[in-house]
């Protein structure tokens, strides 16, 4: 919670004043008792109606001053709740994006937008109910028994035995409901997720016609959800029961007793009214003391939560003082390059080495699983090699600072992503420098263009939530798009051109190489493969092959078995790269 309670810090002129102004309202909330047994007493008992002009005057101005103390406050808390969680949301961000995959694999998609929406918004309620009432509450109950013990010792012990005894039951319960407030909030992040992977695969679910199926997760997870609040509310909602019964026990006490002191002449009716008014007022504080706690307990099971984001070590770490890598030639090397998942023991890559020359193309074939893609995001530093090496033009990538690294590499993932925005803005995400004319080119190049063009809107074509309204094909050609408008040395294509035909995909290829940049395309096709300079091939993370079609044809099993694959047996021998 201390950890949280910093993003406070930026505002402590506000949050004195805030604090001044709930003193201010205290203040006035005590003394009202005290004038009201003086009007009684003096005045209406006494027959004197001055004294209760008088008195009744000075309470309305300090009830006025009151009020306006409130409202400022309000104006304060509501400025520094909202200014400290948009702190916390702009610091949660900016540390996501800094984390590298392996930090991501520890927090699931869904905890974390619940992380920086839902226990952002419970610390953001916290702070704001801190400054209106979190002092006000306790300051009540104990200046509120004080005073009670200045008007009439002997009528304030009957408070003063129940109050502490309450303090203690209610800070017991909510301690209790502190561990129960953090599972619920781990359910809540199970509902996001089955929402989340229903949502996305929407498509999926139908044409499979699970719905049913998925209907049950999260009828699951909801009732999950819903069985610990309950438990936990109904352990909270245990207090204010106890609490008004000993409340309103101990008010029937003091007017039993308060009766018998007045007969007897020990005690004065303002002093009786005036103590059962403190009795009221200290309830009515009581009530809002549980709910604090209970803010408390939720606010610290979410600061929890926060602080498990914010204090995660990123463990992709630039270098101090990282080699620069000005406009790089293009040349890749891996050496002796290892690589296991964290977390895991598997080794992915194993002892991998080989080189593609700055401005060649490279095809890499190898059977699903044998580890292509992973070896693919060690070269933008998505992840680091376990051991070994990976370098550009001779300097290793863990030394070159990651924006200039990845500046010069363009990446075009094995799902295309795109987002919500026009068809322009997607491409243009890849260099938001890129003019029109450039986005046309690149298009043309992708073998997009034409069907753009086909558009009504063209260009300006709005591109719904991840491509729904673009064919994989479509997608799969604006994201190379997307790629080549960074004009990037480095053109890593992993499996991104499958759904194109033949034809568009040889366009495409053959464009390709008017860019100039080392292009490495994972590929399942051999006339993808022969269409490059060189082809590397991969089984089980290890490399077992790098050649042209024709010395494959000649060396190796493998490829050969995947090229008879395709084309019928025998075909290694006739398929040639002019073919
Ligand atoms: N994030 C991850 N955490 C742990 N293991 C992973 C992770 N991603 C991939 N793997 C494992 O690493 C191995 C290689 O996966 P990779 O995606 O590199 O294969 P691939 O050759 O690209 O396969 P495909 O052709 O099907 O895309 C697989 O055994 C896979 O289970």
């Amino acid at each position: 919670m201390l950890r949280m309670l910093s993003f406070l810090k930026p505002y402590r002129l506000p949050i004195a004043v805030a604090l001044f102004l709930t003193l201010l309202e205290l203040a006035v909330e005590l003394w009202q008792p005290l004038l009201m047994a003086k009007i009684i007493d003096e005045g209406i008992l006494k027959n004197d109606l001055s004294v209760v002009i008088k008195w009744g005057i000075f309470m309305v101005g300090i009830s006025l001053i009151a009020f306006i103390s409130g409202i400022v406050n309000s104006f304060f808390a509501s400025q520094t709740s909202q200014s400290f969680a948009y702190d916390v949301r702009k610091e949660l961000f900016g540390k996501i994006q800094a984390f590298s995959f392996s930090n991501l694999q520890k927090f699931e998609t869904a905890s974390l937008i619940t992380r920086m929406t839902y226990d952002v918004t419970q610390l953001q309620n916290t702070v704001f109910m801190s400054l209106r009432i979190m002092l006000r509450a306790p300051l009540l109950i104990v200046f509120g028994m004080i005073m009670a013990l200045v008007v009439n010792i002997k009528l304030a012990l009957m408070l003063i035995i129940t109050i502490p005894l309450l303090v203690g039951f209610l800070i017991y319960v909510m301690t209790k409901a502190r561990k129960l407030f953090q599972s619920v909030q781990d359910k809540l992040d199970n509902v996001n997720g089955v929402m989340r992977e229903n949502l996305s695969g929407m498509r999926l679910i139908k044409a499979f016609v699970r719905w049913k199926h998925e209907t049950n997760r999260f009828f699951y997870a909801n009732q999950q959800l819903k069985d610990r609040t309950v438990t936990t509310l109904r352990l909270i909602e245990l207090t204010m029961p106890v609490l008004l019964l000993l409340m309103n026990g101990s008010i029937l006490a003091i007017l039993w007793f308060g009766s018998i002191d007045v007969n007897t002449g020990e005690a004065q009716v303002g002093e009786v009214v005036a103590i059962i008014n403190y009795a009221t007022r200290i309830t009515g504080a009581l009530s809002v003391f549980s709910w604090i706690i209970m803010h408390f307990s939720r606010a610290r099971a979410s600061s929890q939560r926060l602080v498990e984001v914010l204090d995660t070590e990123v463990d992709l770490i630039e270098n101090n003082e990282p080699n620069s890598l000005p406009r790089a030639e293009g040349n890749v090397t891996f050496k002796n390059v290892e690589f296991t998942y964290p977390g895991t023991k598997t080794k992915v890559l194993q002892k991998m080495s080989f080189s593609v020359e700055a401005g060649k193309t490279l095809a890499v074939l190898g059977a699903t699983g044998s580890g292509k893609s992973t070896f693919f995001q060690l070269i933008p530093r998505l992840y680091d090699a376990t051991s070994g090496s990976v370098s550009i033009d001779d300097v290793d990538v863990k030394s070159v600072s990651l924006d200039e690294l990845r500046k010069q590499i363009g990446f075009v993932p094995q799902e295309a992503l795109l987002f919500t925005g026009t068809i322009k803005e997607n491409i243009k995400w890849g260099n938001q420098h890129a003019s029109m004319d450039e986005i046309i080119e690149v298009a043309k190049s992708a073998q997009i263009h034409e069907t753009i063009i086909k558009f009504p809107l063209q260009y300006e074509t709005i591109i719904g939530q991840k491509g729904v309204n673009l064919s994989g094909g479509q997608k799969q050609r604006i994201s190379i798009a997307r790629a080549l408008v960074r004009n990037p040395r480095i053109l890593l294509l992993d499996d991104s051109t499958s759904a194109l035909d033949l034809k568009t995909e040889a366009k495409l290829l053959a464009e390709l190489r008017r860019y100039k940049c080392t292009t490495i395309i994972i590929t399942s096709k051999i006339y993808t493969a022969m269409a490059a300079d060189s082809i590397l091939l991969i089984e089980d993370g290890k490399v077992i092959g790098l050649g042209s079609h024709e010395e494959l044809s000649e060396t190796s099993p493998f490829y050969q078995k995947v090229v008879e694959s395709q084309f019928g047996e025998g075909a290694h021998k006739y398929v040639s790269a002019n073919s």
